[in-house]
């Protein structure tokens, strides 16, 4: 027996369907088919030798219980099955475990944390009444909850739909507090549906609502995978080339001529080779190589060849990065997103704004108006309820209206009062039928006459981009998205372009047995791997640094393939009009010696770190004092404060120099916020100091990546080396600023 694979069935189809349509139409008899066994919509059938590639070849594109069906024969196939269930396992699992672990989270908040302050951070809203709304789709328990007192605007807060809160009064931790997912939500009020009938607090007041999971983004990895398991056509193709199991195919290189003509080498290459490919293609971007240039440059090319896009990141910064930058070029652009997400000055490219203006919409809204005007004359009459319906039908209500009759010791009045009511109803469904229909057909010509849509990838997977198909996706800062995550746009797109350095940190994941399992791995890496080097073009040339700050770097983590642009390979501090000071001080030597890198070593000195109460961050007094007086040093030079930055692993050293820098205009963030920025000068915290030589997350020396290549024309590091120089890379560090740098031990 030969097992041949049927794909693209509708769950109504059994094995009498297929014996049936084998039988029929490749002539064959009953007994030639053995074991037919179903793994969602493919069906694995066994059928003997002689005929099976017979079968294959005429059941292929032909029908199955009126469903055209995919057919082949693949003695891999059951193995490759495994291979794909065991994937989407492990990230269903993957995303849960994290999904639980931002719930403990927020537990753990609201333990710690009072009402006001989870309120002041938008994560509770407090305050509140409930109002019966009803029962929604599927039955849910519809509450509306708005202040105390009416009319008054909620808080700004980070609820949003989708989300799952948690209701309570007075005991915001209490197990029986109900949680449900938020449905509806306006400046007043946030509707939340609940699966069972919640208990009965919640219709009074004093109450409040505490944000338990945001809970949309995990729903939508699920959906995405879930699309995965069931996939034809070409997302199937796509998730076997993801995984390994086909390779990758690439069309001629074509012939171009570049809108950005400034592009350098590398960056012409990737433009091409994205264009070539027919299924994915990686573009390796360093620190300030112009990764973002060139994924402007391969959706411009891709406009002008008429192609459906879709452009994705993670964040809603980085996305409005890329429209701003399209919309520079005169690309025309939708941006899909809650527009309180998008920077202001791009909001005129929002769908929400757009829409706004079209022709089909302000009908919708002007129809809506109307539902709502017969919403309100229905309150005049008599609803059908239980109490005057007893037990009659619409129809038989209809109808005794019509004869003026009364039934069942309901007056002929009330009869027709309810059969006015019913007529009321019809004419307002028929209304909320149109407007829903007026804003979908809207909402399609926007996404038609758009060149690129952008969302985040989140967004990607709401409901006004449902059942959208895309010819190319090109993904940006890519290295910072899960698997899952960049799973969501991809399941929309016949092609994908990923932008990312997987040298960068990774997305940030808070259960610690996902992140050791893999969540925290991108996609990018994931294709990396699986199709080795083939599939990416590295940028090499950077535009950001002096190359003595990216050498180090460079050799590091990139082999040495970078180098730096003229413009800006000797670039200093004093080519600035600045007035550097002329002392000898350790922290006026860091400014005003040719060299543009320096390193402050504590090492001699007191161990200085610690932890703060209940605190996971270390902070280092010492190493704040010294960044404040180096911050003392650049504020004198008359240097824009805008082009300075203090960055450093902890948030706890954040908020400790905060505390001491009184220039407002510097910049003082973490590592891992401050990636994807740059300023002309850096001044880098590295804050351990310990005798255990204890590291910790230091040790995620893409971190350490990110610090060092931040800084265009000065980079100053302090940081205890016999604490760190256990590292092999940190000791690596050390020996290069004593030779390429200023190196000075406090
Ligand atoms: N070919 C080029 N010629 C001149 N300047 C360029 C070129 N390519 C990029 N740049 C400049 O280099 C800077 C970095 O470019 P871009 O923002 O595209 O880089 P990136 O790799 O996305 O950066 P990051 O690593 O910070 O995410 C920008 O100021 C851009 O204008």
């Amino acid at each position: 027996m030969t097992e041949i694979i049927i794909k693209g069935l509708k769950e109504h189809i059994g094995p009498g369907d297929i014996v049936g349509a084998l039988t029929n139409e490749a002539d064959i008899s009953g007994n030639q088919i053995g074991n037919i066994d179903f793994k969602n919509k493919i069906a694995l059938v066994e059928i003997e030798d002689s005929v099976s590639e017979k079968v294959a070849k005429v059941m292929d594109d032909n029908q199955i219980a009126g469903v055209t069906v995919n057919v082949e024969q693949d003695n891999d196939f059951r193995d490759k099955l495994e291979q794909v269930e065991d994937y989407l396992e492990k990230y269903e699992h993957l995303v849960e475990l994290e999904r639980e672990e931002e719930m403990r989270r927020h537990e753990s908040e609201i333990k710690h944390l009072s009402g006001y302050e989870r309120e002041e951070k938008g994560r509770a809203i407090l305050h509140l009444r409930g109002r019966d709304e009803g029962q929604g789709l599927a039955g849910k328990f519809l509450v509306k909850f708005m202040r105390n007192h009416k009319g008054e605007e909620l808080p700004d807060n980070e609820i949003s739909i989708g989300d799952l809160v948690m209701l309570s009064k007075n005991e915001p931790l209490n197990d029986d507090n109900p949680t449900g997912t938020v449905v509806e939500q306006t400046n007043y009020s946030v509707t939340v549906a609940f699966d069972n009938k919640p208990l009965g607090f919640v219709y009074g007041k004093d109450l409040r609502m505490d944000l338990y999971v945001n809970d949309i983004t995990f729903q939508r990895m699920l959906d995405a995978l879930e699309e995965l398991r069931v996939a034809t056509g070409r997302l199937d193709e796509l998730k076997d080339k993801l995984l390994g199991l086909s390779g990758l195919n690439f069309s001629e290189t074509p012939e171009i001529e570049f809108f950005n003509e400034q592009l350098n080498q590398p960056q012409q290459k990737a433009v091409k080779s994205a264009l070539a490919a027919d299924d994915f293609f990686l573009v390796h971007g360093p620190p300030g190589t112009g990764k973002t240039t060139t994924a402007i440059e391969i959706l411009q090319q891709a406009v002008e060849e008429e192609q459906s896009i879709l452009a994705t990141a993670d964040s809603n910064t980085a996305v409005d990065n890329i429209v701003e930058r399209l919309v520079e070029q005169d690309v025309e652009v939708l941006r899909v997103g809650h527009p309180v997400r998008v920077n202001p000055l791009l909001r005129e490219h929002t769908l929400d704004y757009v829409i706004e203006e079209h022709p089909k919409y302000q009908k919708a809204v002007e129809l809506r108006e109307k539902a709502y005007d017969l919403l309100e004359q229905q309150e005049e009459h008599t609803h059908p309820s239980g109490k005057w319906r007893r037990g009659m039908s619409n129809g038989q209500i209809r109808s005794l209206a019509e004869d003026g009759k009364g039934s069942r010791g309901v007056p002929p009045e009330k009869i027709q009062d309810m059969a006015q009511w019913l007529k009321l109803q019809d004419k307002i469904d028929e209304l909320f039928e149109k407007v829903e229909r007026l804003e979908d057909e809207a909402v399609q010509e926007l996404i038609d006459r758009a060149d690129v849509v952008c969302s985040t990838n989140s967004t990607a997977g709401s409901e006004v981009l449902s059942g959208q198909e895309f010819d190319l996706l090109v993904v940006d800062e890519a290295t910072q998205a899960t698997e899952p995550s960049a799973l969501i746009p991809l399941t929309k797109a016949k092609k994908v372009v990923l932008a990312g350095d997987h040298k960068q940190l990774p997305p940030t994941i808070l259960n610690e047995e996902a992140k050791q399992k893999g969540l925290a791995k991108s996609l990018f890496e994931r294709l990396l791997e699986v199709h080795g080097s083939e599939i990416k073009q590295v940028l090499n040339l950077q535009y950001r640094m002096n190359q003595d700050i990216m050498n180090f770097s460079n050799r590091e983590f990139y082999d040495g393939q970078l180098e730096a642009a003229p413009a800006v390979k000797d670039w200093q501090l004093s080519d600035l009009d600045l007035e550097l000071p002329d002392g000898n001080a350790p922290a006026e030597q860091a400014l005003n010696r040719e060299e543009v890198i320096s390193f402050l070593d504590t090492c001699g000195m007191e161990v200085s770190e610690h932890s703060k109460k209940d605190s996971t961050s270390v902070q280092n007094e010492m190493e704040a004092d010294l960044v404040e007086e180096i911050v003392g040093q650049v504020s004198r030079t008359g240097i824009d404060l805008t082009e300075v930055a203090v960055i450093t692993p902890y948030q706890d050293q954040v908020e400790l120099i905060n505390k001491l820098v009184a220039a407002e205009e510097i910049e003082i963030d973490t590592v891992d916020g401050f990636q994807g920025r740059e300023k002309e000068v850096i001044i880098f915290s590295l804050v351990r100091n310990n005798e255990r030589k204890n590291i910790g997350f230091l040790k995620d020396i893409r971190r350490l990546n990110v610090s060092l290549t931040r800084a265009k024309k000065k980079l100053i590091i302090i940081g205890d080396s016999d604490t760190i120089a256990r590292h092999q890379v940190y000791n690596n560090l050390t020996n290069y600023v004593e030779k390429h740098g200023f190196y000075y031990e406090l």
